[in-house]
């Protein structure tokens, strides 16, 4: 038995890995072999107000109840999860360590889908990870969700989930809507395909850049690359600056500008931060470059466990749920009034298709059929599941829904805008 947090207690069992590289063993590595992690929870008791129960068992079987109607969101993920919603041992491989970038020693590769191995937790800094490489929005809002801890960078989402599903990271910091483009709709649909729990939130200013080699002018741009986020983001003042540029889609704005650099691409610019400029040797050409000056993007903060919910704190909880069949008009206008009724704000609400059954065929032979598309709703309001309302509302959602789940109950980030690190990114 080895004590992994104080929260956890583990089995490890060892696995011979021979193929383990010097760079990745940081991750993954108990006495040089792979491990894979059983773990059980360890029970600590909570007083609830409103009766959700009286423990951490509790309060995450009530977000399993709740969950208890789900169809099987997971059947479509080839995730391997270790915290207890499966406890199959993991056998995903190690690759070696990828080329370095332009031959220069100590940039850090992001982690692949091919890199994941399961790990256990160790040392006292918080390992956090986000998508992208150094340089990146993502990587600024892991650094202000969790003050010194190591970022991890992985190469996609669905890598950051598991890396946390896995050990190799504790949390997960991924952005799930910007206030010019939007709601990044894979997160979504992410979320319930793992089993991760929002713990947290976090907004960053997003200031952004157009960053080239030094001495490139910017009527010498005919490319200009970034995530699709950032383009969005900087429509209206691309159009003034690079008009006749074509625009690129890239994984992330930081990779875009060590794409740049490595490259040594005179005709290409890239859409990122001032850090990202500085950590690859590129030149600001425009500076806050962003449509709005306000622009904002939301982060999620995700780990294995809950949090406890509390009332001493603004909270808001997140919720995904899906229409019982056929009743899918009212069903909606009935999960809103719950809200209302009880004068609980609701702050965010996504439609993303129903992963199961994304098409129905309705009508019949004399009158035609039709097909309707089916919906799963994310929904976020303004109150804490430790408070009665908020229970109230859910049991009442719950018999309109065909499947619900708590996605987390977090204290909502309430940093005043004037001391938002813009300057950082
Ligand atoms: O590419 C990055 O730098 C990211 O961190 C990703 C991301 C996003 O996915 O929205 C994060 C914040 C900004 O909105 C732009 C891009």
């Amino acid at each position: 038995m080895q004590t992994i947090s104080p929260a956890f207690s583990c089995d490890l069992k060892s696995v011979i890995q021979p193929n383990l590289t010097a760079k990745k063993a940081r991750y993954s590595h108990v006495n040089g072999k792979r491990v894979s992690v059983r773990c059980s929870y360890r029970s600590e008791s909570f007083s609830f107000p409103n009766g959700v129960g009286s423990s951490r068992a509790d309060w995450q079987s009530s977000c399993a109840i709740l969950a208890s109607k789900v169809v099987s969101a997971e059947n479509s993920s080839s995730v391997a999860v270790v915290n207890g919603h499966s406890n199959g041992s993991v056998d995903l491989s190690l690759v070696p360590s990828k080329s370095q970038h332009n031959g220069k020693p100590g940039l850090i590769q992001p982690l692949t889908i091919t890199d994941l191995s399961p790990a256990p937790s160790h040392g006292s800094t918080l390992r956090v990870a986000y998508q992208g490489v150094p340089g990146a929005y993502s990587e600024a809002a892991a650094g202000k969700a969790y003050p010194n801890s190591e970022a991890i960078p992985c190469d996609q989402f669905d890598v950051a989930f598991q890396a946390v599903e896995l050990w190799i990271a504790d949390r997960a910091v991924l952005p799930v809507e910007n206030s010019l483009g939007g709601s990044i709709h894979r997160n979504y649909d992410l979320l319930l395909r793992h089993r991760l729990h929002i713990v947290g939130e976090v907004q960053i200013p997003v200031h952004h850049c157009l960053l080239a080699l030094p001495g490139v002018r910017t009527d010498c741009i005919t490319r200009v690359i970034s995530h699709p986020q950032a383009l969005a983001q900087t429509e209206g003042s691309l159009n003034k600056l690079t008009p006749k540029a074509a625009i690129e889609a890239f994984h992330d704005t930081a990779a875009a500008a060590e794409y740049i650099a490595a490259n040594n691409l005179h005709d290409t610019a890239a859409v990122a931060s001032a850090r990202a400029a500085e950590l690859y040797g590129l030149q600001i050409l425009a500076d806050g470059i962003q449509d709005d000056a306000g622009n904002v993007t939301r982060f999620l903060m995700l780990a294995r466990d809950p949090i406890i919910p509390r009332t001493d704190r603004p909270f808001k909880t997140s919720i995904v749920f899906a229409a019982q069949e056929h009743k899918g008009t009212s069903v909606l206008f009935k999960v809103l009034s719950a809200f209302a009724f009880r004068n609980i704000s609701l702050t965010k609400i996504e439609s993303r298709p129903h992963q199961n059954c994304p098409v129905r065929v309705v009508g019949d032979e004399n009158v035609g059929t039709s097909k309707h598309f089916e919906y799963t709703f994310y929904v976020d309001f303004e109150a804490s599941m430790a408070e009665a309302r908020a229970q109230n509302a859910l049991a009442e959602v719950q018999e309109y829904t065909s499947f619900l789940r708590v996605l987390g109950s977090y204290p909502m980030d309430m940093t005043p805008w004037s001391t938002l690190p813009s300057e950082d990114v």
